[in-house]
């Protein structure tokens, strides 16, 4: 029974590889983007791109890959969180946007399925300008200018291990702001000394993994982090004053969502953040909710795989 299983597993992995090129062919499609953490071993992938012809292949994963073509082949980095199939491959379009890999009226062809499996799954398409609210996605585009992708990631990753693990069995909340740090910095006041005062800016880069613990320490101080759009980190425990400041989000979130909504609205920041009241991660741009990542109903040290999961704002309306 295994082995027909099996069997019929490998066979779908290639009939749904083949319909995508068969649909990319006679649909006006920008790529076909590939969820490459499927896969154990890269040889189906590196086979695939020879049968391309104009059509470019995306390749999505946790990990750094090392892509084969890049002439043919993009690059996407998403977060170590569980996602659904879906919910992964929106992540990989936000990203895609930001890094202008994709554009606002491009449809991407996406192939998934579980990671690790060897086997794709899913075969879905995104229309990026019906599925997301064009106005954000439009904003995006010019997201990288202010954060370099792999450090708004990275962000993304740390705010979501505080709102899954907590501190010491406690839950957390906090604020990243990132980007046009400059600015940002002249709507804060520090609530405390800034405790990254002093240190070079190489040893307080956010994309240094040896900061990770200094970081959700800190994370537990009233106030935010301000970090540059490189990944250094001007100081934490800061408080935003941008009281005046209207902005759209929903009547029920307090003062920590509505200052890191108000700073996205008048600089070019983003904003990342946890919720302590409910473990919700948001990330905030141009003054709006752009994503919203909900953490699950019991609060615990839970692993990656037993429960993060992800919706976009629009999902949840
Ligand atoms: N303007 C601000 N700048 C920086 N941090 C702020 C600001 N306002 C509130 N905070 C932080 O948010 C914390 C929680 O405030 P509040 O409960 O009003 O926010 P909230 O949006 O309901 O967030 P949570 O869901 O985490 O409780 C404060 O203790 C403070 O650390």
């Amino acid at each position: 029974m295994d082995i027909i299983k099996q069997d019929l597993k490998k066979c779908l992995t290639e009939k749904l590889l083949k319909y995508a090129l068969e649909l990319a062919n006679c649909l006006p499609v920008r790529a076909i983007m590939v969820y490459a953490d499927v896969f154990q071993d890269e040889d189906k992938l590196k086979n695939y791109v020879e049968k391309l012809d104009n059509t470019r292949l995306v390749l999505v994963s946790r990990e750094n890959l090392k892509i084969p073509d890049p002439a043919k082949i993009d690059f996407i980095k998403v977060p170590h969180i569980k996602l659904t199939r879906l919910g992964q491959m929106k992540i990989a379009v936000l990203v895609g946007v930001s890094k202008g890999i994709f554009h606002p009226q491009d449809i991407i062809l996406c192939l998934s399925g579980i990671a690790e499996s060897g086997v794709l799954d899913s075969l879905f398409i995104i229309d990026i300008g019906s599925e997301f609210e064009f106005f954000e996605v439009n904003q995006l585009e010019h997201l990288h200018e202010v954060v370099r992708p792999e450090v708004f990631l990275r962000v993304l990753e740390i705010a979501i291990d505080l709102a899954v693990e907590g501190r010491e069995g406690k839950p957390i909340g906090t604020t990243f702001i990132i980007g046009d740090s400059e600015k940002v910095l002249e709507y804060c006041e520090q609530l405390i000394l800034n405790p990254f005062k002093g240190y070079d800016e190489t040893e307080r880069n956010i994309l240094d993994p040896r900061l990770e613990e200094t970081i959700k320490e800190f994370a537990s101080l009233d106030g935010a982090f301000v970090i540059r759009g490189d990944g250094v980190i001007e100081t934490a425990g800061a408080f935003i004053r941008a009281g005046g400041v209207v902005v759209d989000i929903p009547p029920g979130l307090g003062t920590r969502h509505r200052s890191a909504a108000a700073i996205t609205a008048i600089t070019k920041a983003v904003a990342i953040t946890v919720s302590e009241s409910t473990g919700t991660v948001m990330v905030f741009y141009g003054g709006k909710i752009i994503m919203e990542i909900e953490r699950p109903l019991i609060f615990g040290a839970l692993k990656p795989e037993e429960g993060k999961t992800f919706s976009l704002r629009e999902e949840i309306k």
